[in-house]
């Protein structure tokens, strides 16, 4: 059907030649939130490439669910991610996505993942009594690259078990690398190939090579079943990479290759380590900023689990805790923008977007909607009341996601936040340390604050009886 362009979505005229490309590097967010008041939920702005931003519920419903096969990542989006992590989850479109999401789902599946919950409360236990300890010194601290390096220990003790501590600093460090480098080519106004020896593209290469190593050295130990056999396998507990290894083609019986183990391993780390950072390092500056909120939200820590670890049965009644996480994820989203391009022409509440469009899903800004959201920059979970969101629109609240594409480390991430949360509320107080200064977000691929979010912490009283 030929469309005219009247019914193309209404925008800024912006530079004559270069569009809103220069309003998007100097100030993504401010352009985008002027954008969408003025314009509303569909918005297309000119430019050597028109870019469409979304942030209307029904365009979110559309897309990613009801014409779901119409609209793949871009391809330039997978070709720059897939320089990292190869052909995995991110990186594929079509019938190989949709082959290998039939692989790696069921390892994520809640009924699999019960067994790390002891790996999550042991690791942030271990980091709340550091915090306690850090307590008598009463001094500020960022939270942030403490919650880096929970989560990536977290997610890299699911993957392969003992087998990891021995190249943990290096592999840390190779997976930082890796991620600023993400950060920058997506960016990127000039975005040199990977083979141009530049310092950036040097440092990234020798990050892929030295994580390529050891996760490929992880996998042939574990198929030798020699010295590197995980606590896990012989345990019969079974980690990630087990289930990887198990799992099997449903067509053709057939397990996945080293290479594919790799591509979904490095996968998992891009994908699951900053953003759950970056939702926790935003957990404790709403804990650090709003103290009434902190003190029910332990209340019920301490009614829970009566000072014991928490344990995947507990996680079901900490269901102030859960309104809390939710409505930080409302307001800081880490996959703040996703990316799309339709393979065919589509028409979105009446505006024709043409195939082969630049689409950005903006769920911050989804979630900022007064239309939606009463007083948006308001912090309150009670908004995540079972009353209030029996009484709202399903596609306005999407920090995951929705339809077959949702976050496969959905459930992974829910047991971490929940964990992790209740440890820390179990032993410490925080309180801002920022002096009056707002936290600002910085977007970069993951929403992150642009600079420390700085706390004090204080011991909580400890009950008698209590670990
Ligand atoms: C609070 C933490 C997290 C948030 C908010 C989050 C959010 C998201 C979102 C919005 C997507 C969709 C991206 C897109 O389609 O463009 C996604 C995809 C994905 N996430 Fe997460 N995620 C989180 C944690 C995790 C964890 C812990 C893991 C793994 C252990 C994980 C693994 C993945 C993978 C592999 C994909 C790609 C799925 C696919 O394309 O089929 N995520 N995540």
């Amino acid at each position: 059907m030929i469309m005219s362009a009247a019914m193309l979505p209404p925008g800024p005229a912006g530079h004559p030649l270069l569009g809103s490309a220069l309003d998007f590097r100097r100030d993504p967010m401010g352009t985008f939130r002027r954008a969408k008041q003025e314009y509303g939920e569909l918005v297309r702005f000119r430019g050597p490439v028109p870019v469409y931003l979304v942030t209307g519920p029904d365009h979110f419903q559309r897309i990613l669910v009801d014409n779901f096969a119409n609209y793949p990542h871009p391809a330039d989006f997978e070709r720059k991610v897939g320089a990292a992590v190869g052909r995995g989850l991110v990186t594929t479109s079509g019938p190989e996505w949709t082959h290998q999401r039939s692989l790696v789902e069921p390892v994520f599946r809640k009924d699999h993942l019960s067994g790390f919950a002891g790996i999550m409360a042991e690791r942030a236990g271990l980091l709340a009594r550091e915090w306690e300890r850090r307590a008598g010194q009463g001094l500020p601290f960022d939270v942030r690259p403490d919650m880096r390096r929970l989560t990536l220990d977290v997610l890299a003790r699911c993957l392969f078990t003992a087998d990891w501590v021995g190249a943990a600093a290096e592999l840390a460090s190779a997976v930082r690398v890796e991620m600023e480098h993400l950060n920058h080519k997506l960016i990127a106004v000039l975005d040199l190939p990977e083979w141009v020896p530049t310092p950036r593209n040097l440092r990234f290469t020798r990050a892929r090579r030295t994580m390529d190593r050891i996760v490929f050295e992880l996998i042939g130990a574990r198929r030798t079943g020699g010295a590197g056999v995980g606590e896990a396998m012989r345990s019969g507990r079974g980690d990630l990479l087990a289930m990887l290894m198990a799992a099997r083609d449903p067509d053709t019986g057939g397990a996945m290759s080293d290479q594919q183990l790799r591509d979904h391993v490095t996968t998992l780390f891009i994908a699951g380590h900053e953003t759950a950072a970056a939702a926790l390092s935003w957990l404790c500056h709403c804990l650090a900023t709003y103290p009434e909120v902190a003190e029910q939200a332990a209340e019920e820590v301490g009614q829970v689990l009566g000072g014991r670890p928490p344990a995947i049965g507990d996680l079901p009644r900490l269901r102030y805790l859960r309104m809390v996480i939710q409505e930080v994820l409302r307001l800081y989203p880490p996959l703040w923008q996703v990316a799309r391009t339709p393979v065919e022409d589509d028409e979105l509440g009446g505006h024709h977007v043409p195939a082969g469009s630049f689409l950005l899903l903006n769920t911050f800004l989804l979630h900022r909607d007064p239309v939606y959201w009463p007083e948006p920059e308001r912090f309150d979970p009670e908004r995540f009341s079972r009353a209030a969101v029996a009484d709202r629109l399903r596609f306005s609240y999407l920090p995951y996601l929705a339809g077959p594409r949702h976050c496969v480390g959905m459930a992974f991430a829910t047991m971490e936040l929940t964990i992790v949360a209740a440890c820390l509320l179990q032993r410490v107080r925080l309180t801002s340390a920022q002096g009056g200064r707002p936290v600002e977000a910085r977007p970069d691929m993951t929403l992150n604050a642009r600079d420390a979010i700085s706390v004090i912490a204080a011991a909580r009283t400890r009950k008698a009886g209590a670990l």
